[in-house]
């Protein structure tokens, strides 16, 4: 008797640096009128639930994995995460994993096709990767995990091209082009891009991964991180004041950016009825109010770092300086 092939939730791995425009695109996809039911599974590094803040409120599910990057110590949880969802396949459309920008997308890939379960009733669609057209060419140099992104894109947004020329848009394109010839490359501001174009492509493909990486499926991929990239998060339950924090925050970025890969908060200021949130990717920052603190929450400051070197920048002094009188 024939077996009725059990239906697979495609799955569409979303990647790229840290702060090449991951969440944006994600939420795009999220606020979209699109119809369909997604779950998202959300990996953060050390950034304490912010990533999770910055999600939409949206219908769909949102997973959040802590403490670890996806590609080594949670791959485990991630195992869990995917398990519950496929009990309840038949109410799911797809399932969308933002990796952390710190993570290497094999091993995550490898998930889909080495453990049996999540093989049988998964599919890997396609492997997103934004890439931040300011800043990939220095990324690639210095991080070996933003090429492996690049390597294994099925899919390249080049995204903020906004605030990139035509002729050096080119150059980085080319860049991405050496690395991986197959993926289509897309370019963005904001990753406005429609949705079919990064979901239900049915794009990955085994062969060509296999083609670049024969030990793709064999290999455990324990590889290693940038033991100088670490984390750093502060809280404050004092408010603080707007001009001030401002000013430090800018004047750091500026002196320290080379070091601080990524920041961002979520931020209390006095006399300010709503959240700040403030986001900086080396020396680019960008702040804005997020709406109104959810009802009943303390209304805690959190701001987290990533980079090299933290701890001689006096983050925490500089951080606590910005309290309101
Ligand atoms: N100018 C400009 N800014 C952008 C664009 N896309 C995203 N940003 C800004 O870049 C910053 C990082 O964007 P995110 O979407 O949070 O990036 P991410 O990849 O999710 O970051 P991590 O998860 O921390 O790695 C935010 O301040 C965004 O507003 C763009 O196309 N142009």
């Amino acid at each position: 008797m024939d077996q009725i092939a059990t239906p697979q939730i495609p799955v569409t791995v979303l990647t790229g640096f840290l702060g090449a425009g991951k969440t944006t695109l994600l939420n795009r996809i999220l606020t979209e009128r699109h119809g369909k039911r997604y779950a998202v599974i959300v990996n953060e590094f050390g950034e304490t639930g912010i990533d999770n803040d910055l999600v939409v409120n949206a219908d769909e599910e949102v997973f959040e994995m802590n403490n670890g990057c996806i590609c080594c110590t949670v791959r485990g949880d991630l195992i869990r995460i995917l398990g519950g969802l496929m009990k309840r396949a038949d109410r799911l459309d797809a399932i969308i994993v933002e990796t952390t920008g710190l993570a290497d997308p094999a091993p995550v890939a490898q998930t889909f096709f080495v453990d049996q379960e999540v093989a049988e009733r998964t599919r890997l669609d396609a492997i997103v990767t934004v890439a931040d057209a300011v800043h990939l060419a220095g990324q690639l140099g210095e991080h070996h995990e933003a090429e492996e992104q690049i390597a294994f894109a099925d899919v390249v947004l080049l995204n903020k091209t906004d605030l990139v020329g035509d002729a050096d848009l080119s150059g980085v394109e080319a860049r991405i082009r050496r690395i991986n010839p197959y993926a289509k490359i897309i370019r963005t501001a904001r990753c406005d891009t429609p949705l079919d174009a990064v979901l239900g492509l049915n794009a990955f493909s085994l062969e060509r991964v296999l083609a670049v990486e024969p030990d793709f499926l064999t290999s455990d991929h324990d590889h290693e991180h940038d033991e100088d990239v670490t984390s750093l998060s502060l809280t404050s339950d004092a408010p603080l004041d707007l001009a001030a924090f401002q000013t430090w925050f800018g004047r750091l970025l500026q002196t320290r950016g080379q070091d601080i890969l990524r920041s961002k908060g979520i931020l209390n200021f006095a006399g300010e009825a709503d959240r700040y949130v403030f986001q900086g990717v080396h020396m680019l920052m960008d702040g804005a109010p997020m709406g109104s603190w959810p009802e009943g929450a303390p209304r805690v400051s959190r701001l987290v770092f990533i980079g090299r070197n933290l701890d001689g920048m006096g983050l925490r002094e500089g951080f606590e300086a910005c309290r309101a009188a």
